[in-house]
């Protein structure tokens, strides 16, 4: 298994390897580049994330600065995936997003860790683990989801959660450490937020 490989194999590994890093900078000036866009450069941007990512659907838009250690190289986006501000992805491995999922400002999603014994970490050694995020998530503000977390379809993650095991589909979950509150219900039917009433069709949404 040569390094690449064992960056994506679960296992620890040296993360001061010489060939990784000069990878690794390519990424990064790409995304220099995209964090450097002006606002009216749509189409720019979305030229860069085709080359920044591993795969990114149709009208996805993320709002710069974009935060990425790998710039996206193993980021795979479906369609309609909206960013806000600050997302940051410790993509030393792959991350998965389905379509229409939603990040609010100042989420990290970290696939990378360090061994908890001292005498490891101090050669600067470290493992990664996929992320799954399903699709329509939305993911509140300043959330951070751990190594390994897969989080099903159609959940809300409430905003400061600290994510550290799986969440399962059509729930809200909140916390530090992330709970499920409650599964999404038929008051969530007539209300769109506490006792605020829906008061539009879903059919011309
Ligand atoms: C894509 C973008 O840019 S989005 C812009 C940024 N916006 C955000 O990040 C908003 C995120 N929204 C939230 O976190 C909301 O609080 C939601 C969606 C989780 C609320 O979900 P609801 O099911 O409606 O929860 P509700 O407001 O009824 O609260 C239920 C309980 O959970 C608690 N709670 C709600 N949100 C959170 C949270 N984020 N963390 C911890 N506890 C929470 C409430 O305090 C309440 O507790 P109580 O029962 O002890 O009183």
């Amino acid at each position: 298994m040569n390094i690449y490989e064992k960056m994506h194999s679960g296992e620890i590994y040296s993360c001061t390897d010489e060939n990784l890093m000069n990878k690794q900078m390519k990424c990064l000036e790409k995304l220099y580049d995209f964090n450097a866009t002006r606002p009216s450069e749509g189409e720019k941007r979305q030229a860069l994330l085709k080359e920044m990512f591993a795969e990114i659907g149709d009208d996805c838009y993320i709002e710069p600065p974009f935060h990425a250690n790998w710039g996206g190289k193993h980021v795979h986006f479906g369609s309609n995936v909206y960013a806000n501000f600050n997302l940051t992805m410790v993509d030393d491995t792959h991350i998965y997003v389905g379509d229409y999922t939603m990040f609010g400002p100042n989420v990290t999603v970290a696939t990378g860790g360090h061994p908890v014994l001292p005498e490891l970490r101090e050669p600067v050694t470290q493992f990664n683990i996929p992320v799954h995020i399903g699709r329509n998530v939305w993911i509140g503000a300043g959330a951070v989801i751990l190594p390994g977390v897969k989080i099903g379809d159609n959940t809300v993650i409430g905003a400061g959660s600290v994510v550290t095991k799986d969440i399962p589909a059509n729930v809200v979950a909140v916390g530090n450490p992330c709970r499920v509150l409650r599964e999404i219900n038929e008051h969530d039917k007539e209300y769109y937020y506490k006792d605020r009433k829906i008061n539009i069709k879903m059919d011309t949404v």
